[in-house]
């Protein structure tokens, strides 16, 4: 058995992290044994107090992941939970083959999921509602007698105590008596509201006594609700999930129930330090599973303090606090303003501010840029989601000139569609840069490709900087047609120096004129953000 760390806050109240086992549930996540490693080790670093790893025996991976973490995990705050079920119905505890394989996973701490709701025992288990009382009072007993602390499952609870509560109850008390340190409450089938749960959590705990957790999947969208509704009632275990990952459309989300315990609740259940590490423990297990960050998750989102409207930004200037529920840094997350037609003098300021311009003392210039961007967006442009064209436009106006390295003549695309159903995407672009007429020619795979390329090979020698940007994203949307005929088209361009990236906005009937604007914006911002002083 692995040496069971003292846990670094009290056990008055667990933090208890599911991602590796019911996380591992959703759909699309497929963990490798070192993705569970490394998910642990994030945990582990930000504090939670049990770590459920899996069920062992069930599959090969989940019985490495145990053998593994027990050798390469020196965990600083967690304790390691194997999951498994009750003995079968029938069958001796000691010889279940399921259960030697918790005790053979060396995991200090056991949860057992068990039935509480009468319809299941029959149709589930096959077998009479005694004999699932044994089945709960063996298999804990048995654990604990080989020195497993253990907390007891009860799956479908809510919906078990709604039709029989005087059973769902017996499972409770049973598991208890038995020595189960911790009994949780499962809305397994995601149905329940925060009233309901907390009304049953409030009778179970007056009725039997027993330490309550809770377990909530989030099929109403009220997962994170629900745990702390349970908590409002008496519940001192909270099962969650990071990023709220789970079985169906998931479990309750550990980011915000942890920081609604700590910043709302004024109850301390992570090590000191560790909740500013919210946002980068959300995104680094994101990672590790292979799915985007969700940008509006609460809390630890990029846009979860993200400021759109003019109004609210004015007040902002003056206290943050007035559009914020929390010091976004307390997450360890920041603020940001989106400039968009929505935007007033207040937004602009605060941007500009985020740029590094002072522009408090120039209203007239602020109105300037605002109604530049009203009237850019209303012709079909996004600046919240072109900060770098954005900055052009607002360096445009506090310079008084636009930031230019080259001069275009004219360009042209080429798509040449062959009889053998093939295709060749050629483009010529014409500039002027430092007093230099520069001509070069490109092939893409497509249009914009080609000119992407051939305005690379035209301003290298001039511009050397430019080799090193990279285009990472393109995005097309064509806008609903304002002249009858037309429909106009808008591209943002993504681009990267290998330091950091940018988004560029370019807006044309025509998608290869519009993907020229934002390639041209694109590299204006590579230069500028490269130090490169504009022509005269
Ligand atoms: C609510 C939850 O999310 S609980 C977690 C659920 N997680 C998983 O199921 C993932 C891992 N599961 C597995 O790998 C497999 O289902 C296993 C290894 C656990 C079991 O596999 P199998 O033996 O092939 O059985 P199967 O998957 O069909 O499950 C049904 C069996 O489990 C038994 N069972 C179901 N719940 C319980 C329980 N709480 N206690 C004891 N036995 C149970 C059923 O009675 C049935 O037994 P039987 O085959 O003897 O009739
Ligand atoms: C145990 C569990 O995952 C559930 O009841 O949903």
């Amino acid at each position: 058995m692995t040496d069971v760390p003292e846990p670094s806050l009290s056990d008055a109240f667990h933090v208890f992290d599911t991602t590796l086992r019911d996380g591992a549930q959703r759909e699309g996540i497929n963990l490798t044994v070192a993705d569970k490693l490394t998910i642990a080790r994030h945990l582990d670093d930000y504090g939670v107090g049990f770590i459920e790893g899996g069920w062992p025996g069930a599959n090969p991976r989940d019985t490495e992941f145990f053998q593994r973490a027990r050798a390469e995990i020196d965990f600083k705050h967690a304790q390691l939970v194997a999951f498994g079920a009750t003995r079968k119905a029938g069958v001796r505890v000691e010889d279940d083959p399921q259960v030697t394989a918790l005790l053979e996973s060396g995991a200090p701490v056991v949860t057992l999921v068990a039935k509480s709701h009468v319809r299941h025992v029959e149709l589930a288990l096959r077998t009479t509602p005694e004999e699932n009382l044994a089945m709960v009072r063996d298999t804990v007993a048995y654990l604990r007698a080989q020195g497993r602390r253990v907390f007891l499952d009860c799956e479908h609870f809510f919906d078990g105590y709604a039709l029989d509560p005087a059973y769902a109850k017996e499972v409770v008390r049973t598991a208890s008596e038995a020595g189960a340190d911790v009994v949780v409450l499962c809305d397994t089938n995601g149905g329940m509201l925060p009233a309901q749960v907390s009304a049953v959590v409030r009778t179970v705990l007056a009725d039997t006594g027993a330490r309550l957790g809770i377990h909530a999947q989030d099929d109403t969208g009220c997962a994170v609700a629900n745990t702390l509704a349970a908590v409002d009632a008496g519940a001192t275990h909270v099962q969650c999930t990071a990023n709220g990952y789970g079985e169906r459309v998931g479990n309750s989300n550990l980011f915000p129930v942890v920081a609604a315990l700590e910043l709302k609740y004024g109850r301390r259940v992570l090590p000191p330090g560790k909740l500013a590490e919210t946002t980068r423990i959300s995104h680094a297990v994101a990672e590790v599973v292979n799915l985007t960050p969700s940008t509006h998750q609460p809390y630890v989102g990029v846009s979860a303090f993200a400021h759109k409207a003019g109004l609210h930004a004015s007040a902002i200037k003056v206290d943050p606090d007035l559009y914020q529920h929390i010091d976004p840094a307390l997450v360890g997350n920041s603020m940001r303003m989106l400039v968009s037609d929505m935007a007033g003098r207040a937004s602009i300021e605060l941007k500009g501010k985020e740029l590094g311009f002072d522009l408090s003392g120039d209203r007239e210039l602020v109105g300037r840029v605002v109604a530049r961007v009203k009237e850019r967006e209303l012709a079909g442009y996004t600046y919240e989601a072109a900060d770098a064209s954005f900055e052009l436009l607002l360096r445009e106006e506090v310079e008084g000139r636009p930031r230019r390295y080259f001069e275009v003549e004219s360009w042209r695309a080429i798509v040449e569609d062959r009889p053998d159903g093939t295709h060749a995407n050629e483009a010529t672009v014409k500039l002027w840069a430092k007093g230099e007429r520069l001509v070069a020619t490109a092939e893409g795979n497509g249009p914009v490709h080609a000119l992407d390329r051939a305005l690379r090979v035209a301003l290298e020698r001039i511009y050397p900087q430019l080799a090193g940007l990279e285009l990472v994203d393109y995005k097309v949307r064509i806008l609903e047609g304002r002249l009858g005929t037309g429909s106009t088209t808008r591209v943002l361009v993504s681009t990267s120096d290998g330091q950091g990236e940018w988004s560029t906005v370019g807006v044309a009937e025509n998608v290869i004129a519009a993907s020229w604007q934002a390639l041209d914006d694109a590299y204006a911002y590579g230069l500028l953000r490269a130090g490169v002083e504009p022509q005269e």
